[in-house]
Order: C-alpha cells, then structure tokens, then sequence
C-alpha cells in the first residue's frame, strides 16, 4: 500500500483518474502540480496522479515544464479519461444561471468551454482556480452574488452544487490524459495486470544541436526508417532565450534492448540531447472503471 497525491481538492477530475488507475492506496489532495511533484521527491507519497493532454486544449504546460525544470520524475503509467464539464451554481440560483457575473474555474477547464461562455454568459468575469474542485468548493462558500463553477458531477455532489447547465464544453469526444508519476522503489505491479505491450508508450525529451540545418528532419527519420510509430511531438521552450526550444515526443512502443536504444544512439551522435521521461502501459478510463464519464 502506498499513498498516492493528486491535485485536489476532493472531486477533482485528477482524483477520479487517480481512483481508477490506483484504487487500493491511499489518495492525498495537493494544492497544486507542482506541489503533488514536490510530494513524491521529499518522500510524503510514493506517487503523484497529474493531468498531462486534453483533447480540446492541449498539453497541460505546467505539468511538462515542472518535471523537466525542476523535479524529474518517472513516468510510470497513463490513464485517459473522458471529460464532462458542467456550469454548478448554488440551489438558489439554479432558475436564473443566466444572472452569473463570476465563472471560476481551472484555465484547461475555461478553455474547453469558451464558445459555451461566449455565447450564455458574454458579460460574466472569468476568475481562474487551482483545480475545477476547488472551484465548486469556492462557489459553494459565497454568501454575495451569483457565481458559478465549471466542474464535474462529483464536485457537484460534494460541495452541494446544483448543475446548472450539463455538458457544456465545446467539442464532443473531450478527454484528458493523467500521468502517473513515480519515483524510488514503488511498485507499480498493481496497475501493471492485463495490459498487452502494445498498450505501451515511451515518452523521450531530446534538445536540438544549436545551427544545424535539418536536425528535426534527422531526429524524425532516426524513428521513421525503424518503422517506429510517434504519437506526439511537442516543441515546449527551454527558457534560455527566444527560439531555443527542446521536443517532448511520444513512441507508441515499450522501451526494448534494440530500437529506441538505436534511436537514442543515433540522435546522440548527431549531437541531440536524448533523456527517456518513461515507458509505461496506457489505460483507458472504460476499462478500469465499467463506468461512464466523469460528469
Ligand atoms: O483535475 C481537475 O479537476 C483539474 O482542474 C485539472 C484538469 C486539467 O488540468 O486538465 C483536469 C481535467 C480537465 O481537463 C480539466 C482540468
């Protein structure tokens, strides 16, 4: 048994996805990503449960720049989860939601229901949170105004909310990727079981040799000619000036004793920068919990 940290509070989507993945530990909230990050390196938890990629809006910038600036931590399992946004206002303003002048929620959250906002609440201020919980939990605790929360059922149901409005990001088919992040000797068997190595993603971070024309071009061909399918490339700065920038890419295989060491002694001899971030199996939301969405 360990102690998993996820960014709370109770009812974040994060923790529903940390449930699933990790259902026999114990689950710890966190304020923040980067504090469920620092959690595992000080040695408080044995692993973190952290948003990585939505569907409509991208990676979760925070997530990526921590771990490769600050804390590196393994990757050692994902889950992806669909995603259900919800507008949960106080009871007493469930008739008349169109009067919200506050919506508070997660900036991937805001982001995923811009046109929703645009279009029923063009005036309302948008005020941002740690965590879509954290915004149900804030809403609940007004006394002046109509605010409301962009958040999930469970947040609804845990800090007394009524769901105004169901349903409303933008675009059908909204999920998110979590990371299981780990480091020391944690034992991962207990979401290793039932998975096929072809469920299996290896997450690579390289750096460019600086003026060296066609180095993404010889960096992508080392992957093409083994036949090795990518599938993510992120470019993220490296914050030691404009245009100096470092790729986040994603293979679709286990690391082996042959081809991603190959690749890795390729890109090496070109001059690129080569660190594996993790190779880890991959889990669908469905799978682990015969269960619908996170509403
Ligand atoms: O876990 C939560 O509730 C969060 O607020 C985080 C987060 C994210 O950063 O992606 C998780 C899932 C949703 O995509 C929206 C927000």
């Amino acid at each position: 048994m360990g102690t998993v940290a996820f960014l709370g509070p109770k009812g974040s989507f994060t923790e529903a996805a940390a449930r699933a993945i990790l259902p026999n530990e114990t689950h710890k909230p966190y304020r923040s990503i980067p504090d469920c990050i620092d959690a595992v390196k000080e040695n408080e938890v044995e692993c973190a449960v952290v948003p990585l990629e939505n569907a409509i809006e991208g990676s979760v910038n925070i997530t990526l720049d921590y771990l490769i600036h600050h804390q590196r931590l393994e990757m050692v399992a994902e889950v992806t989860a669909p995603i259900s946004q919800n507008l949960l206002v106080q009871n007493q303003h469930s008739e008349n939601w169109e009067k919200v002048t506050t919506v508070y929620s997660h900036p991937q959250a805001i982001a995923q229901c811009h046109q929703f906002l645009r279009k029923y609440l063009p005036d309302a201020k948008v005020s941002l949170t740690s965590s879509t919980a954290e915004a149900a939990k804030l809403v609940s605790e007004m006394d002046k105004g109509i605010s409301a929360a962009i958040a999930n059922d469970i947040s609804a149901k845990e800090y007394g909310l009524t769901i105004a409005k169901s349903n409303i990001n933008d675009y059908e088919n909204n999920r998110t990727r979590f990371i299981v992040l780990k480091s020391g000797n944690f034992n991962t068997g207990s979401f290793m079981r039932s998975n096929t190595e072809s469920n299996y993603k290896t997450t690579l971070m390289i750096t460019l040799p600086s003026d060296y024309s066609g180095a993404l071009h010889q960096v992508l061909s080392a992957f093409a000619w083994r036949k090795i399918n990518l599938s993510k490339i992120e470019s993220r700065p490296m914050k030691t000036g404009l245009g100096n920038y470092f790729f986040i890419i994603d293979v679709d295989m286990k690391m082996d004793d042959i081809l991603i060491p190959g690749v890795r002694d390729e890109l090496k001899a070109l001059g690129c920068g080569v660190e594996i971030l993790g190779s880890y199996p991959c889990f669908q939301w469905e799978a682990l919990t015969m269960n619908g969405s996170v509403k």
